[in-house]
């Protein structure tokens, strides 16, 4: 492991993946493994989910496409230096900010979403041009061989590498020294990766889970709301980080809402769901257990069934659901959606803001000042109104939690962003030592008047600040011109005492 780390350590030393033609065209041979081997892709999602290939695609490899598409078009733009608001000390020096790559990076995926879970994160840390290894989810086994198998025919593989293994694999590798660590998956493990990176100093995102609450109000269209819920709660089964954990309504709305998702659910799936190649079974055993559990002492309003030689668990609904009941404890992350009766919105909001700040936020009403008022008085990873999942779609929108449901955020632009460091450069002359001279030792209170007329934000502030500046350029231009047996330097400083003094006066 040591080893495969100092050998993309050393490429990354060459300097070989910084400039932008090499990642232009290493995004560009990732979409093409994307495109020339999307059979044997999606068939290993497939095999790993019990997804159809259709589902795959949709799901994950659309997603990849996507942010492959939006970084070769927008990276010439992201990498670019940004030219930065100067003061008045440095006007007439250099400054901008160079985003720069961080090195040599980990990326750990999780099995739920497992081609997007480690080649979004990936499509990040090539546009930015680092080095980095990707870790895939062990549980995902079938796109964890597929991963390591196709990469090293496309990538660079001494900038680009793959580890597959279990826990023992991944302690070894969060050993090694890395310069960022994107981890997604549960909470638990987000703390043994964040005490590893600390040991180093290492920055890191962490993509974690909780309870996405999803709100609904008495005003809204229930027939859209239940199917939208439907549809984010029971696909992948359930698995999904972003998944609508559990509803909150008014106790009237409750039956109201089991009819129309039941309904909805014989749309999606027809009368035989084990049938439908849109429903997906749970991962494994101890998954499916961890479910069966939940359901234990609770009332089953619809689904329920389930078979274990398959894992197959039925879209499944949760009436009355007691608050301190252990369904409400843990992430469900399965197709278990309880129902959880509260009096109005206040009281919503009071729910999800005595628990854990929660990976996303779902609120259904006709009411837009609702909606707004629950995202105001509510903290959450992301939010979506009048519908469930869909701002993970928008790559101009960062995605990450906030609190125990992570740190940090990806996507496009914030893909970049994150595993870049945005340097800070001033460029200044040799010229200019009798103005320096003010912030040189011995000080003085005459200097420190000096320092407040340059620096102080109130005078430097929006078009006064502008404009005085350019008068003094104007003046200074004008003494020059008369004094012209002055040095530059003394005749600028020669004015520039004359507005100071002005200033001064009156400061
Ligand atoms: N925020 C997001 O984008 C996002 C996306 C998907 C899943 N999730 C969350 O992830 C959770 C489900 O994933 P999971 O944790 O079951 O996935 P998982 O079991 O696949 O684990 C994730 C990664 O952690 C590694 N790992 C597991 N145990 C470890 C240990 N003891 N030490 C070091 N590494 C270890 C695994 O090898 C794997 O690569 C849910 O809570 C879900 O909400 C979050
Ligand atoms: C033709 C159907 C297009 C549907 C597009 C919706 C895509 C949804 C993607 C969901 C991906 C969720 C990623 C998961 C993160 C956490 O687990």
């Amino acid at each position: 492991m040591e080893r495969q780390v100092l050998r993309l350590r050393q490429a990354f030393r060459s300097g070989r993946s910084r400039p932008l033609r090499f990642r232009l065209q290493q995004l560009e041979a990732l979409r093409r493994m994307v495109q020339e081997r999307e059979k044997e892709i999606l068939a290993a999602i497939a095999a790993d989910l019990s997804k159809s290939e259709l589902n795959a695609y949709s799901h994950e490899v659309i997603t990849i496409l996507g942010e492959i598409d939006f970084m070769l078009g927008n990276l010439p733009e992201l990498a670019s230096a940004r030219p930065a608001k100067k003061n008045l000390l440095t006007m007439m020096d250099e400054a901008y900010v160079q985003p720069e790559p961080l090195g040599v990076v980990l990326i750990i995926g999780a099995w739920n979403y497992p081609f997007v879970l480690t080649m979004q994160p990936l499509v990040g840390a090539i546009a930015a041009g680092n080095a980095a290894i990707v870790k895939p989810s062990e549980l995902s086994e079938n796109t964890a061989k597929i991963l390591a198998e196709l990469l090293p025919q496309y990538l660079d593989q001494d900038l680009y590498a793959i580890v597959n293994g279990g826990i023992p694999e991944t302690t070894e590798l969060l050993k090694q020294r890395f310069d960022h660590i994107l981890y997604t998956g549960n909470t638990a493990v987000g703390k043994i990766v964040m005490e590893a990176a600390a040991k180093h100093l290492t920055p890191v995102t962490l993509e974690l889970g909780g309870k996405s609450p999803c709100y609904i109000d008495r005003d809204c269209d229930l027939d859209v709301a239940c199917r939208r819920i439907a549809w984010g709660k029971y696909m992948n089964c359930g698995q999904t980080c972003i998944a609508p954990d559990y509803i909150l309504c008014e106790a009237s709305l409750q039956n109201q809402i089991v009819q129309k998702i039941k309904e909805t659910v014989k749309d999606f799936y027809g009368e035989n769901i084990k049938a439908s190649p849109d429903y997906e079974r749970i991962i494994n055993l101890r998954h499916f257990k961890r479910l069966q559990s939940l359901l234990k002492g609770q009332k089953i309003a619809f689904g329920g069934e389930m078979d274990e030689a398959t894992r197959y668990l039925a879209p499944t609904i949760l009436t009355d659901v007691d608050p301190n009941s252990k369904v409400m404890q843990e992430e469900i992350f399965g197709p278990i959606l309880p129902i959880v009766s509260v009096k109005n919105v206040d009281e919503a909001i009071n729910f999800i803001n005595d628990r854990e700040k929660p990976l996303a936020l779902y609120v259904f009403s006709r009411n837009n000042k609702l909606i707004k008022r629950v995202i105001d008085e509510t903290s959450s990873g992301g939010v979506t109104g009048n519908d469930v999942i869909m701002h993970f779609t928008v790559n101009s929108l960062p995605f990450g939690g906030v609190g125990a449901s992570g740190m940090g955020a990806y996507h496009g632009k914030y893909s970049f962003d994150t595993f870049s460091h945005q340097r800070p450069c001033l460029l200044k002359g040799l010229k200019g030592e009798s103005v320096n001279k003010l912030r040189y030792p011995p000080n003085s209170e005459s200097k420190v008047s000096w320092a407040k007329f340059f620096l102080l934000k109130q005078f430097n502030k929006g078009r006064l600040g502008m404009l005085l500046f350019v008068c003094l350029v104007a003046v200074a231009a004008v003494i020059v011109k008369k004094y012209q047996a002055l040095p530059r330097g003394k005749a600028l400083l020669a004015s520039l005492i004359v507005h100071r003094r002005r200033w001064s006066s009156k400061h």
